[in-house]
């Protein structure tokens, strides 16, 4: 994919660009994920991430605004479901779309842009993610992208939630 992407919904007004995040964008990403998710982190993480694995840490704009990002980092080690012994494993750490703005495609181009990058800048061979068990739109859209469950993650979570993990092949 290329720097930036334009989505314009059939429904008139609803278009959105996916573009790669900048460092100018992370108090914004960290304003979405504090008020979307509880799982939060450290800004020196987020600025990590983006410094590494820049090219495949998208955000989602609406009028000049970002209404959501997705943040990923590359791995190696035994594949979930890709094949061979050690393999690059993009991880989608966490994606996150601000409430007014759902269930127009944002989610899915995020990922999308996401998985494309990790594939052919980072030459990845799967890609994976943790989701709490609850959470069904997440979890719907990540089924819809391909992904299986792959295990059950038992307390996964700070609350005592089980995750997800959920995969698939590049
Ligand atoms: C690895 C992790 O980060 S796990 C945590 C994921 N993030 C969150 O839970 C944060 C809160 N939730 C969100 O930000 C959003 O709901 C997201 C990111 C999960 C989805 O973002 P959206 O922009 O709404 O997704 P998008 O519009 O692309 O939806 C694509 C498909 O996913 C499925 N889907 C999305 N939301 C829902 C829902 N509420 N109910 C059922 N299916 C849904 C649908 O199949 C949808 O296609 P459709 O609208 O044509 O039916
Ligand atoms: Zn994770």
């Amino acid at each position: 994919m290329e720097a930036e992407t334009e989505v314009t919904s059939k429904r008139q007004g609803l278009g959105f660009i996916v573009r790669r995040a900048r460092p100018e964008d992370l108090p914004k990403v960290i304003m979405i994920n504090k008020v979307t998710l509880p799982e939060h982190y450290p800004e020196w993480f987020w600025r990590e991430h983006l410094e590494k694995w820049g090219e495949a840490f998208f955000v989602a704009e609406v009028d000049g605004e970002v209404v959501g990002y997705v943040m990923t980092r590359v791995e190696y080690g035994p594949p979930f479901v890709a094949k061979g012994l050690i393999v690059k494993k993009g991880h989608i750490v966490s994606i996150a779309v601000l409430e007014g703005y759902r269930r127009r495609g944002i989610g899915r181009a995020l990922m999308e842009a996401a998985m494309e990058a990790l594939k052919t800048r980072y030459g990845c061979k799967e890609v994976y993610l943790e989701v709490r068990v609850s959470n069904n739109p997440a979890i719907r859209l990540y089924e819809k992208l391909g992904f299986k469950k792959v295990k059950v993650l038992h307390m996964y979570y700070l609350d005592g939630e089980d995750a997800y993990l959920m995969a698939r092949e590049l």
